[in-house]
């Protein structure tokens, strides 16, 4: 039985620039990702990581080959549907937490719904009741940003990524900006909403202790996957 695919990409390429400033990021990535699994995308500074993201993850859009996420092809997408699927479908997690200062922890977790339009429904309610409770965060609701720890915002920002129940989850150097003790705690978190919550999540990280948390790590050089292997539990 083949596993579901949360995306999947192939001969994936995506070039900047022309002539002499012409610069060939990715050069035919085939990459499937399954459902409720936690891999790590690693490589030196330059290896496409940024590039194979965005374009997983609809937000740049490739020279060539195709992205599929949940089922859904990519390159179908016009402008504003696209934009409407990556905010159903997606979730992203950055280095710099992006959480808006003047809202508390708990109205930041919520914002992207409002954002949509979409109701608080029960269901909502329940998943916003256990995601708080994964990632430690019920004491915490009522501060701002200002008054959270690194660590404590980051894990503000995983609840409002996964709040709407996205396919998949991007990170993006996650843990950049944390010491290696709330580090630690992000990631372990980051795995336990893949274990308890069957999150699909895609990190990428320069570090190679970051990349222990996952199951997967799949590693490019120069624009190319040489590297796929599982992480030992
Ligand atoms: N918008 C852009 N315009 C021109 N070149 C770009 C652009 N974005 C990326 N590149 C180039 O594409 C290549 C891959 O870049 P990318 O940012 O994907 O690498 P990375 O592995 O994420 O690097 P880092 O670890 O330093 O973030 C690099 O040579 C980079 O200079």
């Amino acid at each position: 039985m083949t596993s579901l695919l949360a995306a999947s990409a192939r001969g994936l390429t995506k070039s900047f620039g022309r002539g002499d400033t012409l610069v060939h990021a990715l050069r035919g990535v085939d990459l499937d990702l399954p459902a409720g699994r936690f891999t790590a995308i690693m490589g030196p500074s330059g290896s496409g990581k940024s590039t194979l993201m965005h374009c997983l993850a609809g937000l740049d859009q490739p020279t060539g080959g195709t992205v599929t996420v949940a089922g859904q092809p990519l390159e179908n997408l016009g402008d504003d549907a696209l934009t409407r699927f990556r905010r159903d479908h997606v979730g992203f997690v950055f280095q710099a937490f992006n959480l808006l200062p003047m809202l508390s922890a708990e109205q930041n977790i919520w914002l992207p719904t409002e954002l949509a339009g979409r109701d608080r429904s029960s269901e909502a309610q329940q998943r916003f009741a256990a995601i708080v409770e994964t990632l430690d965060l019920t004491e915490r609701l009522g501060h701002r940003p200002s008054e959270l720890s690194g660590g404590q915002q980051q894990r503000v920002a995983i609840a409002r990524a996964l709040l709407a129940g996205p396919a998949i989850v991007f990170a993006d150097e996650p843990t950049g900006n944390l010491d290696s003790t709330s580090s630690a705690e992000v990631l372990s978190l980051l795995r336990q909403s893949v274990r308890e919550l069957g999150q699909t999540v895609v990190m990428v990280t320069h570090e190679i202790e970051a990349a222990q948390y996952a199951d997967e790590v799949v590693v490019l050089a120069d624009g190319r996957i040489t590297e796929r292997r599982e992480v030992a539990a």
